[in-house]
């Protein structure tokens, strides 16, 4: 059942710098929301909730910098006054801590939930696999829901701390432990923290819009954003870009490096 459609529509702003942010913007749609592609700060204004969508953390961290979005982005989160949902990559960017595969050097991260995350736990790209799991969604009429869950190079929570609400897990079967090389019962892949969400997998490229519509609900009631650092009008434009060798841990921002250095 889709929330009803209002004069004045629920604002979801989907961060859209890299990955299947078109998607989750198409789910809002359908969900009755009115859905905003964020590429800049000014974007964001009005927004009661906002999604990082799946795709890859380390890129959307960098892209992000580039574009000098994180203040405004942990603005948003910070205020604990909107909702934020990531979904795979997103969830990495909404993770305390990354128990494993961290970029080296380390990655930046907008935090918020108290977790520890596995990168890539279920290993590479052609690892990636669908299933059918319980899922404990939060205000859903219907008993006993299960959704379609797609994880692509999907990582997974390892520990959860005080505070977070374990939505779903997920059942490593006795072939998929010696297929993966673990020794672990179950991990988790969906959790909730007040006004945060995570989910491992990814609702966005099924047609099940029910996790969309418990995004829809956690951010009804939340209070538009009005940034306090940034005002429309003054994104950064792309020559005031803060140069990406600031993380330069690519082989093709060190060769910049070298190449300003030799100037
Ligand atoms: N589908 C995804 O979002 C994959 C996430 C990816 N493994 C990362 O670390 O960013």
């Amino acid at each position: 059942m889709a929330i009803e459609q209002q004069e004045d529509k629920i604002k979801i702003g989907v961060l859209a710098l890299q990955g299947s942010f078109r998607e989750h913007c198409s789910m809002i749609r359908r969900c009755g929301g009115e859905a905003v592609e964020i590429r800049s700060a000014s974007q964001l204004e009005g927004c009661q909730g906002m999604i990082i969508p799946g795709g890859e953390s380390t890129t959307m961290a960098n892209i992000a910098r580039r574009w000098n979005l994180f203040d405004a982005l942990r603005e948003f989160e910070d205020e604990g006054e909107r909702c934020v949902w990531g979904t795979c990559a997103g969830l990495i960017f909404l993770a305390d801590r990354i128990e494993q595969g961290a970029k080296q050097g380390g990655q930046e991260l907008l935090g918020g939930i108290n977790v520890d995350v596995s990168r890539n736990f279920f290993g590479s790209q052609i690892d990636s696999f669908e299933t059918t799991i319980p899922c404990d969604i939060p205000g859903c009429s219907e008993n006993d829901v299960k959704c379609r869950a797609i994880f692509i190079r999907a990582p997974a929570i390892k520990k959860v701390g005080e505070n977070v609400e374990v939505l779903a897990k997920y059942y490593l079967s006795e072939e998929k432990k010696k297929e993966m090389g673990v020794d672990i019962e179950s991990v988790v892949v969906a959790v909730k923290q007040k006004n945060l969400l995570a989910t491992s997998f990814h609702p966005e490229l099924t047609s099940d819009l029910r996790w969309h519509e418990l995004f829809m609900r956690m951010s009804k009631g939340c209070k538009p954003f009005q940034s306090k650092l940034a005002k429309v009008g003054e994104d950064r434009k792309p020559e005031e870009f803060q140069p990406l060798y600031t993380h330069p841990d690519l082989p093709v921002f060190k060769d910049q490096v070298i190449a300003d250095v030799m100037k």
